[in-house]
């Protein structure tokens, strides 16, 4: 029992005094009780005072576990950070970004690698050869997930993960990662279209890699196209130069086709794109014809053979002799069993001239609401090729497979395609059994639809060599998703983008973040009810002889 003159609980009051003499002792007491009541008053200052001062000393519990709980966290935190890579360069000054083309037949990731000028100026320096540029394709496209949207953030995951083994870990939080898809996902509905996008955002939110929603989306196709100027022109050293020096790009994708050049004629301005590079400014025309890449228009012209719609008999000419009709009706018509009889009103004729005719119509279907002086394709405005091209995808495929150089004529390709839509379809696959059985397919019609789109429509010569067959300059692929990072690299990760990287890391690992929060939390709860249990109870009785108080423990029961 201790005894103290610093009582600690507020005071019970004094046990009343047992009454003396009336008048005397009335005033005395009076007096006494006015004394008693000031003292009695000061009593309660002190302990007052001495409570506040109680309240103002947490428990040791209380600050070692505050103290425990933030080091932890931060702690946590530096380790995320350190592992996902501070905002930084690697000691090279090297940078990355990635970009992942949804095209329609597939879709790829490429990891780019470039470092910033020496001499602080801000000009990227790209190396598209192997060292700068590493991509990888998985097929199909994300437009074959409208039924099931979810399954392209799945699918994209693996292009991420690939991303992920080639951008250093450290670098990830200075890395943009972008979604840019083109023709394939632009022929989707709206929503289907717009539930594949959220898929993949989802994915690509926590993928480690600085990632923006708006950074996910469908380019369209003129931008497709001036992209895909942008990186020809580069690999050609002419960007920034001359326009008169620079070089046109056609590309026949698999849905769509781009025409993109810096033309001198005016153009509509639904035509015209104006992109500035270093201080020369280019006036382009850049137009992608959707529906016109080789697979759409190969589809369309087989189906409209074989609904009998455009033709008296359905003989499509484009196909090769003696190809099996039976399966290309299954294929197309999803007919399970075609009845003989059925087989007498198609049959392959594999004649390239036809093609080529039936190609042009496919070609000039809408000329009639052309609204221009001329349209070359359809009701769209193309002017004058003028200059040099590059031909691009399914161009270069083509000529590939019939060995022409990179320059040949188009008579080259008339001569070829002759020889092959002649031929009997079961000859060819003997003798090209390596080759992909659908790409042969279309190789009668291909050799047609080029003739017809580029000298029938575009009137470039038959013996123009002004158009190389190509998918590379150098080192450098002609790859439009190059383009784009070409054009975003000059704008460089802004500070925002870092903020947004931070917020996806935590999100990345908010599971061990939220554990460490509610650990902080329970260590708080815990230390509270010990320093309440631990405070001792006391009790303070005043002596009334003694004049003073004496503070004794309650002991629990
Ligand atoms: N013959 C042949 N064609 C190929 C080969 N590789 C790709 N292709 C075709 O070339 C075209 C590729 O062009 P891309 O632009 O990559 O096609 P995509 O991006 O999937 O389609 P778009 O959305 O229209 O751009 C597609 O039609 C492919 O079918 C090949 O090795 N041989
Ligand atoms: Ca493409």
């Amino acid at each position: 029992m201790r005894r103290s003159n610093t009582p600690r609980q507020p005071l019970p009051a004094p046990p009343a005094e047992s009454s003396g003499d009336s008048s005397d002792r009335r005033v005395s007491r009076r007096s006494r009780s006015r004394s008693r009541g000031s003292e009695m008053d000061m009593v309660h200052l002190r302990l007052r005072t001495l409570h506040s001062r109680a309240k103002q000393k947490p428990s040791v519990f209380l600050f070692a576990s505050l103290l425990t709980s933030l080091c932890l966290i931060s702690l946590y935190i530096f380790f995320v950070f350190r592992s996902h890579g501070k905002p930084g360069r690697t000691p090279s000054g090297e940078r990355f970004s990635i970009i992942l083309d949804g095209g329609s037949t597939g879709t790829r990731v490429h990891v780019l690698r470039y470092r910033h000028g020496d001499g602080g100026e801000d000009k990227a320096v790209f190396d598209f050869g192997k060292e700068g540029l590493e991509s990888m394709r998985i097929n199909p496209g994300l437009s074959a997930y409208s039924e099931d949207p979810e399954a392209a953030g799945r699918a994209i995951g693996k292009l991420i993960e690939f991303g992920r083994q080639k951008v250093p870990r450290e670098m990830w939080g200075q890395t943009e990662i972008r979604l840019m898809a083109t023709a394939g996902l632009r022929m989707v509905e709206v929503r289907p279209r717009e539930m594949i996008l959220e898929a993949c955002r989802k994915v690509l939110k926590v993928s480690g890699f600085v990632f923006r929603d708006e950074w996910a989306t469908v380019i369209t196709g003129s931008d497709e196209g001036v992209y895909a100027w942008v990186v020809a022109n580069y690999a050609l050293g002419t960007l920034g130069g001359d326009p008169e020096h620079t070089t046109g790009i056609i590309e026949l994708g698999g849905a769509s086709t781009q025409v993109t050049f810096s033309s001198s004629e005016p153009l509509p301005s639904e035509y015209l794109r104006i992109i500035k590079f270093g201080n020369v400014k280019y006036h382009l025309y850049s137009h992608s014809f959707l529906h016109f890449g080789q697979i759409a228009a190969f589809e369309s012209m087989r189906d409209s053979f074989l609904s009998g719609e455009d033709h008296i008999a359905a003989i499509n000419p484009c196909l090769p002799k003696g190809y099996s009709l039976i399966e290309q009706l299954k294929l197309s018509l999803g007919v399970a069993d075609v009845k003989r009889s059925d087989m007498s009103a198609f049959h392959s004729g594999g004649n390239f001239s036809e093609c080529r005719s039936a190609a042009l119509k496919l070609l000039q279907r809408g000329k009639d609401m052309c609204i221009y002086e001329h349209c070359k394709i359809g009701s769209i405005f193309t002017p004058k090729l003028n200059g040099r091209f590059l031909a691009t995808e399914n161009f270069f495929y083509t000529s590939k497979f019939f060995g022409l150089g990179h320059t040949a004529p188009l008579s080259d390709i008339i001569l070829a395609g002759e020889r092959f839509c002649g031929e009997d379809w079961s000859i060819l696959r003997k003798r090209h059994h390596s080759v992909n059985e659908e790409d042969l397919l279309r190789y009668c019609f291909s050799t047609a639809y080029i003739v017809s789109m580029l000298h029938d429509s575009l009137e470039v010569g038959l013996n123009d060599q002004r158009i190389q067959f190509t998918n590379r300059v150098g080192d450098t692929p002609l790859d439009w998703a190059l383009g784009a990072f070409i054009l975003q690299s000059k704008g460089g990760a802004s500070d925002a983008d870092k903020s947004v990287w931070i917020v996806n890391v935590l999100w990345e690992d908010s599971f061990t973040l939220f554990l460490l929060v509610g650990f902080f939390i329970i260590c708080m709860l815990v230390s509270w009810t010990i320093s309440k249990w631990k405070k001792p109870q006391l009790k303070t009785i005043y002596d009334l002889q003694k004049g003073g108080y004496i503070i004794t423990r309650i002991n629990r029961r």
